[in-house]
């Protein structure tokens, strides 16, 4: 297999970029994902993304978690998305329409070099979370037990399904123990990604993340939009607030047209050939 990719990374969390736009095949690099993603065998990290032709967009955006799962969207993946579309010469806007699994999304490279992007408007009911047990109501401040413990929980989706726990001590959290026990708990039909935050004031909080599919990260772009709404949904923050994550920090709004919007840097880290 070999194929030409570039490596970058938002606030920490990192991929590996397949310029697909010509309609390459690339079944192979996706049934080696893993492989491809592993920190010791291969390049190392969080995802591999695609960038495709789309009929219904200016690009489609492909991603396939860690693990080889497929999601249907990445926050901090679409501001490396973009940056690398521009780099790549494959548009001269600024601004773009991109097709992914939770419907158009449209990054926009700003001249400070961060990446501020629409990322649409969240999900509330229960069944289309999905979550288990809530019919098409809100999923707030609820119950959810792990490992024996039981935790307050709220559940929004960003294309993607997330579950919000609020925590007094962010240091606290096993991560690394319930993180896995949250994701496979049979309220959550397709998995989830489980954020823990510790709100600081109104306007700050700091989260850290087990993702679906890729464990441990250090940041996640949809998981910071979905802590967002949660943390309104609970009355903890102000409508626009800064997420701190492990490896950098996010602004987002919730605006009063029931979008999201997501500001952060993404950065490229190389470029490099995969030969074997
Ligand atoms: N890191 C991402 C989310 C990637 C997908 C996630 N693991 C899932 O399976 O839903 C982000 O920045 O949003």
């Amino acid at each position: 297999m070999e194929f030409n990719f570039s490596k970058w990374q938002a606030c920490g969390n990192d991929f590996v970029l397949v310029n697909a736009f010509n309609n390459e095949d690339i079944s192979e690099i996706i049934a080696n994902a893993e492989k491809i993603c592993d920190r010791h065998f291969g390049v190392g990290a969080d995802g591999v993304i695609f960038i495709l032709p789309s009929k219904v967009a200016d690009f489609r955006m492909q991603i396939i978690n860690s693990d080889g799962s497929e999601a249907e969207m990445c926050g901090n993946g679409i501001r490396c998305f973009a940056k690398c579309v521009k780099e790549a010469n494959l548009t001269d806007k600024n601004k773009f329409t991109v097709e992914t699994g939770a419907g158009i999304i449209v990054p926009e490279i700003m001249e400070d070099g961060t990446v501020h992007v629409d990322m649409g408007e969240p999900i509330l009911e229960g069944d289309k979370i999905p979550v288990s047990g809530f019919g098409n109501n809100q999923v707030v401040n609820e119950d959810i037990t792990v490992d024996s413990q039981t935790y307050k929980m709220t559940c929004v989706s960003m294309g993607n399904p997330h579950c919000i726990v609020f925590v007094d001590d962010i240091n606290s959290v096993e991560l690394e123990k319930i993180g896995p026990k949250f994701e496979t708990n049979p309220v959550f039909p397709k998995k989830t990604n489980t954020e823990f935050v510790e709100v600081k004031n109104d306007k700050y909080v700091r989260m850290r993340v087990w993702e679906r599919g890729a464990g441990i990260t250090w940041a996640c772009g949809t998981g910071s939009c979905a802590t967002l709404v949660a943390c309104v949904l609970n009355k903890r923050t102000q409508r626009t607030a800064q997420i701190e994550l492990d490896g950098g920090i996010l602004t987002i709004q919730w605006a009063d047209n029931n979008r999201i919007y997501m500001t952060g840097p993404a950065t490229k880290v190389f470029t490099a050939t995969w030969a074997d």
